[in-house]
C-alpha cells in the first residue's frame, strides 16, 4: 500500500475586491507572516523614485523591453496609464511556481477576470466588508478620494460585485479584524494544498 499520495502543487492566488476594501493591507500582513509565498512584483516603465528598490518595489524596465514583452505575449496583464506601462511578467510567476512556492497577487476585479480567463485553475479570493457603511467609512478614513472619485468608486463597486461568481472564495475583512481575514486566507491556502486532484497552473 502506498500512502505517499499527498502532493501539493503550487497555487496561483489572486486577492481582489473593490477599491479600498483592504487588498494592500491584507497582502502586507501576509508578507509579515513567514510563509513560503512569492508576492508578485509588477514591472513598470516609470522612472524609479529614490526610495524605491529594483526587484523589491517594482521591476523597472525600459519602454522597449516592456513592448517586447507585450509583443511576445509575456505579460499576464498590463495597463498603459499616462504613457507609462505597468504589468505582471509571466516569467516571474513561472519561475516562482517552478520553485514550488505559491504565488500571490493583488488585482482589481477586472484583473482577476483576466487571470480566470488565462488560468482557469487560479484561486480567486474576493474581499468584502461587513456592510456598505463600513466600506465607505474605510474609504473616508483613508482620505485619498475626492467626492467625485467617491461616487464613481461606489458605482464601480456595485458593478464589481456582479463578478462574484468567477471567484472561488469570499473573505470578510471586517473593521479592525484584519488578522482574522488573513487567518482565513492562510486556511484557504492550507486547505487547497489538500485537494485530491490538485489545481494545475499552466502559463
Ligand atoms: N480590517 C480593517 N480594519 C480597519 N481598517 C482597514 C482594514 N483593512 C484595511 N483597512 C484600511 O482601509 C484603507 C483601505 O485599505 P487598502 O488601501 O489596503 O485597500 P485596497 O483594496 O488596496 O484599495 P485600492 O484598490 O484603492 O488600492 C487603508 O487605510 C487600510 O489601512
Amino acid at each position: 500500500m502506498n500512502f505517499n499520495v499527498l502532493k501539493p502543487e503550487p497555487l496561483l492566488i489572486v486577492i481582489s475586491g473593490p477599491s479600498g476594501i483592504g487588498k494592500d493591507a491584507v497582502v502586507k500582513e501576509l508578507q509579515k507572516r513567514d510563509l513560503p509565498l512569492h508576492f508578485v512584483i509588477t514591472a513598470t516603465t516609470r522612472p524609479k523614485r529614490s526610495e524605491e528598490t529594483h526587484g523589491v518595489d517594482y521591476f523597472f524596465v525600459s519602454t522597449e523591453e516592456f513592448e517586447t514583452m507585450i509583443a511576445q505575449d509575456e505579460l499576464i496583464e498590463y495597463a498603459e496609464v499616462y504613457q507609462q506601462y505597468k504589468g505582471v511578467p509571466k516569467a516571474q510567476v513561472r519561475a516562482a511556481l517552478q520553485s514550488g512556492k505559491d504565488v500571490i497577487m493583488r488585482l482589481d476585479v477586472q484583473g482577476a477576470q483576466k487571470i480566470r480567463d488565462l488560468c482557469p485553475q487560479a484561486v480567486l479570493i474576493f474581499l468584502i466588508p461587513t456592510d456598505t457603511q463600513e466600506w465607505i467609512n474605510r474609504l473616508l478614513a483613508r482620505n485619498t478620494e475626492t467626492s467625485e472619485d467617491f461616487s464613481l468608486r461606489i458605482e464601480t463597486a456595485r458593478k464589481e460585485l456582479e463578478y462574484l461568481p468567477i471567484f472561488d472564495y469570499i473573505v470578510l475583512n471586517a473593521h479592525n479584524c484584519l488578522q482574522q481575514a488573513v487567518d482565513t486566507i492562510e486556511q484557504i491556502i492550507h486547505t487547497e494544498h489538500h485537494r485530491v486532484v490538485p489545481r494545475k497552473i499552466t502559463l
